[in-house]
């Protein structure tokens, strides 16, 4: 039985007693991608564990002009997701539920931040970080799930669970495809078929861009370039390759090659990880 709960006080009583606790932050319209991290949440803890799903719009993530008001809101398709998928508890927690004040104190992602998404939606990664932060504690898990489609998010979450002590641990899961190599997104929706076409352009620029790794970065990078160049309908923020816990330098093995672009008004990201050769 999936239990759906609203406010805080009934999360902490339905959860009152479980054993081991693993969570799934999400904001929602949920597909394939989100049924992943769930599957990869029961097989750590079992079927005496307990499996909690958030489903939150965070307002505190949306940069003035972002989609926030449009962004799907779709809870009881959501929960028949859940249902299936096994779920123990669903948490839907208004904003007002989350923030009953404006938040004066908020977590401050550092320099990584900054950089990719963080460049192109200032203050968004404060914004994700922030509510994670309390959704942990107010869900108070052992493990969390986190997909690698949000590489950048993952590794700032992962950093934060380290950093601050949370006593955490941070599970990243594999992107989730279509058959011809989309990520699963929920922005997805908001693309028409002709945009869904284009949009492949950016699983085909990192497919290619990884090819090239034993010829080393700049051949990655050019490759990619190429094949974002070649696409019409597509308009590029970022294709570029970071290093370990997202550090600038990529050179030293296993590096991720991250992409973000436009399609129509829909913003889109992605990555791959790409095994650089001696010639990075
Ligand atoms: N295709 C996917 N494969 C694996 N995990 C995913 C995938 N898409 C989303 N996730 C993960 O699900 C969690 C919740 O993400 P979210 O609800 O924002 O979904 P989303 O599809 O990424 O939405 P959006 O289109 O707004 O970016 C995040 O940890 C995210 O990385
Ligand atoms: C982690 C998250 C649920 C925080 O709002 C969001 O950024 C997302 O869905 O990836
Ligand atoms: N999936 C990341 C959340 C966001 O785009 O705001």
């Amino acid at each position: 039985m999936t239990a759906l709960v609203h406010e805080t006080a009934a999360l902490r009583t339905s959860l009152e007693g479980r054993g081991p606790l693993a969570v799934v932050m999400t904001m929602g319209a949920l597909h394939a991608g989100h049924a992943a991290l769930v599957r990869a949440a029961r097989a750590r803890v079992g079927d005496t564990g307990t499996v909690v799903v958030t489903v939150f719009v965070n307002p505190l993530q949306f940069g003035p002009g972002e989609d926030f008001e449009r962004y799907p809101r779709t809870l009881d398709d959501d929960l028949e997701v859940c249902r299936r998928e096994g779920v123990d508890v669903v948490f839907a927690p208004s904003a007002a539920e989350v923030y009953p004040r404006e938040p004066v104190v908020r977590v401050d992602p550092g320099p990584p931040g900054s950089d990719l998404e963080g460049a192109s939606r200032p203050g968004h990664f404060a914004g994700v970080l922030t509510v994670v932060l309390k959704l942990m504690n107010l869900v108070r898990p052992q493990l969390a799930f986190f997909g690698e489609k949000d590489w950048q998010q993952l590794s700032l979450v992962t950093a934060m669970a380290t950093d601050l002590s949370l006593g955490v641990e941070v599970v990243g899961v594999p992107t989730v495809r279509e058959p011809d190599g989309l990520a699963l997104s929920s922005r997805n929706r908001y693309l028409s078929a002709d945009e869904r076409a284009a949009a492949l352009a950016l699983s085909r620029a990192l497919q290619a861009g990884a090819a090239q790794g034993a010829r080393g970065s700049e051949a990655v990078l050019a490759a990619g370039r190429e094949v974002l160049a070649g696409a019409s309908g597509v308009r590029v923020d970022y294709l570029e390759l970071r290093g370990p816990g997202f550090s600038a330098d990529p050179r030293g093995g296993e590096a991720r090659l991250l992409v973000a672009a436009r399609v129509g008004t829909t913003r889109l990201i992605d990555n791959v990880p790409v095994r650089l050769g001696s010639a990075a």
